[in-house]
């Protein structure tokens, strides 16, 4: 059997102002940084180790990751960074609060633009200044890679590679894997693992800062999966995140 463990990332300056934030590039909050902590002192008491970490290319999962690491004593440990792990594009909506747009266009459109599967938030323009394309950090990606906006169909199109090429092999190697990721970069890859339809995804939210263990088989099917910690604690982050879009 293998273990794969999933983190988002902990709370972040934007999370806490309730905006839109995609691939925008922000900080955690000292929430963040102590939520962060504590998920590396839960995967450390519980007997977690690893042979590799991955992350986005967004400084909220990788300092998530940072102290993690810390935290379980493996600041050595090799980490691979990769854009396909970076949050959902949030488009047009990047930076905008989310109970202020909820409060113009109606909570129904915010929750399309937020959890549908298929519906894409409106694009940003490629001449707008929040467009990640001149980003120095994504230079030797194609224009075209860089999206304009995503919804959660083309992110699980950008993350299955990562999981094919990398994630997968790797965890059939034998290497114990962690990634610190975003909320709906993890959704794709839940998504993918548990098989979810498209219909019932828009009902699932992963918490700020907590391990998500995955048990898998030799086919890397998943046998079950679970929070580490407090359960109910979870699963009340999980029902605050499914809020934030109301006006
Ligand atoms: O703003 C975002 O990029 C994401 C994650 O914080 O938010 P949401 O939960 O609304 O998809």
């Amino acid at each position: 059997m293998y273990k794969l463990v999933l983190i988002r990332h902990g709370e972040s300056t934007w999370n806490l102002e309730n905006r839109f934030t995609g691939w925008t590039d922000v900080e955690l909050t000292p929430t963040g940084v102590a939520q962060a902590t504590m998920a590396g002192k839960l995967l450390k008491d519980a007997g977690f180790d690893f042979d590799i970490a991955y992350t986005s290319m967004l400084k909220r999962a990788i300092h998530t990751l940072w102290y993690v690491l810390d935290e379980m004593e493996r600041s050595w440990l090799a980490i691979g960074k990769h854009w396909r792990l970076n949050e959902r594009h949030y488009g047009a909506l990047q930076g905008l609060d989310k109970s202020e747009t909820a409060k113009k266009y109606g909570d129904e459109q915010v929750l399309i633009w937020r959890r549908s599967y298929d519906t894409p938030p409106p694009a940003l323009e490629a001449s707008d200044s929040r467009c990640e394309r001149s980003d120095r950090r994504y230079e030797r990606l194609s224009p075209d890679d860089i999206p304009l906006t995503e919804c959660l169909k083309d992110t699980v199109e950008r993350v299955m590679p990562f999981w094919n090429e990398v994630l997968a092999p790797s965890i059939k190697s034998g290497k114990r894997v962690v990634v610190s990721a975003h909320g709906n970069s993890i959704r794709a890859l839940v998504k993918y693992l548990d098989n979810i339809s498209d219909k019932d995804i828009v009902g699932l939210n992963i918490p700020n800062g907590i391990p998500l263990v995955y048990e898998l088989d030799e086919s890397l099917k998943p046998i079950r999966h679970y929070y580490l910690g407090d359960a109910e604690a979870a699963e009340a982050a999980a029902a605050a995140v499914a809020k934030q879009g109301k006006a």
